[in-house]
């Protein structure tokens, strides 16, 4: 006992414990340790005395962990008694990339059996750790215990460890995994997660041949290359169309329109795989610029900024301070994605773009139902949106009349683009 003990300690005493309990603060920083620490109590001002559990997904394999995990919340809040809080849980090693292992805490006011008869059938059947928290002794100390299945099917407690106050890590553990998971800066990195898909979701073997297919984009275009950005609603299709008019231009976007058979099956998909889809749009974008930019300008109805910034709000937990620092290595561009002459973002009031949403009437995506309903989120993709580098967007009033608008925009390119 002693040996195992000793070995899963040696593995997690270098990690840190991360419990989002309000999206407005710092989430509750522990480790583990073999005795109490001096210091105060971890869990003091946020548990009275429910039963705690934590759960998070254990495989090598990060296509396999993305799906679990994927799936897992609904799973949780379908089965789990309803007085059972869920909350966002990392495990990390501080300031180690790629060290970032995602789970639930959850929080059990209910006065059932049920919550542990859940997790008991999910430690049998599906690749998570499970553990439970005990607070006890006068001093009030939290212990962690880990669950391991019997041979007969059975859950016992393994091991025990004190939980002990961590400090405050320098970033927030959901800027740990940002490259690679959330986001992709290499057309073979995105690539490589679509080909490990092909086996689960079929579909990937469809877009990989269209992709194979991609015309080759040059670092160079003949004619400017014109990005048009914003939230849903801003006006960005309006202006786009009337933009290609005015200039003679030819009118692109991202995903291209080859990839809409498949947009909403990768839409059900976790960040990981979804992203990795937008990201090879995003190539097969490029390529098609590069062929039109040598006849026309190019105008584009968004293109990689869209693809980090929701991709960045999503995967960065908590609140908005969270967020990688302006000049973060998260915010720069693709070496090998075509970069825009210019990229403008259309900016709007809040209202006003709830009006035109309603105005026009068309189904929300998942994600612009999370706009309107979270404005912590908003805030985020809209920050994302301006840190992004390589070239940087500029903001444009989208509330004028269309037409103004417009005039306000191709006044902008005559003076940064010559055209
Ligand atoms: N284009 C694009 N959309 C993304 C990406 N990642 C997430 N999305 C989601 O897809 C929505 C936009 O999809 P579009 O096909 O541009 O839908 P649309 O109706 O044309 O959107 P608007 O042009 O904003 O009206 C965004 O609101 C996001 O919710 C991405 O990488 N590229
Ligand atoms: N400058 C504008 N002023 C008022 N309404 C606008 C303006 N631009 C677009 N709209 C209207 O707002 C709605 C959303 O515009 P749209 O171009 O579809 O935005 P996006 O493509 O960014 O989602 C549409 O009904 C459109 O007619």
């Amino acid at each position: 006992m002693a040996r195992r003990m000793m070995s899963r300690l040696g593995q997690w005493s270098s990690y840190v414990f991360a419990v989002d309990f309000d999206t407005n603060s710092d989430p509750i920083y522990f480790a583990l340790a073999s005795k109490q620490s001096e210091r105060p109590q971890v869990f003091r001002n946020v548990l009275a005395d429910e039963k705690c559990y934590s759960l998070h997904v254990q495989s090598d394999d990060k296509i396999e962990r993305a799906k679990f995990y994927g799936g897992l919340k609904k799973k949780l809040s379908k089965e789990l008694p309803p007085e059972c809080t869920i909350l966002e849980m990392s495990i990390f090693q501080p300031n180690v990339k790629d060290s970032v292992i995602k789970g639930y805490f959850l929080k059990d006011a209910s006065k059932s059996s049920a919550t542990e008869r859940v997790l008991g059938e999910l430690l049998r059947n599906d690749p998570v750790y499970v553990c439970s928290y005990l607070c006890g002794g006068e001093d009030r100390q939290w212990s962690q215990h880990l669950w391991s299945n019997t041979e007969d099917g059975w859950v016992e407690v393994l091991e025990k460890y004190c939980v002990v106050p961590a400090e405050k890590p320098v970033h927030h553990p959901s800027t740990l995994s940002i490259i690679n998971y959330d986001v992709f800066y290499s057309f073979e990195d995105a690539y490589k997660v679509l080909q490990q898909c092909v086996d689960i979701i079929p579909e990937s073997k469809a877009v990989l041949e269209l992709v194979d297919q991609r015309l080759e984009s040059k670092e160079k275009t003949d004619f400017p290359v014109i990005v048009i950005e914003g939230l849903d609603a801003t006006g960005k299709t309006t202006l786009t169309e009337s933009l290609t008019e005015a200039l003679g231009a030819t009118l692109l976007k991202s995903p291209p329109q080859c990839l809409s058979p498949w947009r909403a099956r990768f839409d059900t998909e976790p960040p990981l795989i979804r992203r990795a889809f937008y990201a090879l749009g995003n190539y097969l974008t490029a390529g098609q610029i590069g062929q039109e930019a040598r006849q026309a300008p190019v105008i584009v109805d968004r293109y990689w900024h869209s693809t980090a910034a929701y991709a960045i709000a999503t995967a960065v937990g908590g609140k908005l301070g969270n967020l990688p620092q302006a000049g973060s290595e998260v915010y720069g561009w693709p070496g090998d994605l075509l970069r825009p002459s210019l990229v403008l973002m259309l900016s709007l009031s809040s209202q006003e773009r709830m009006r035109r949403l309603q105005v026009r009437g068309q189904d929300k995506t998942m994600e612009e139902e999370e706009l309107e309903a979270n404005h912590l989120f908003r805030q985020k993709v809209e920050e994302a949106y301006q840190r992004i580098e390589g070239p940087a967007c500029i903001t444009v009033d989208a509330s004028p009349s269309p037409d103004q608008v417009l005039q306000q925009v191709l006044l902008l390119i005559r003076e940064k683009c010559h055209l």
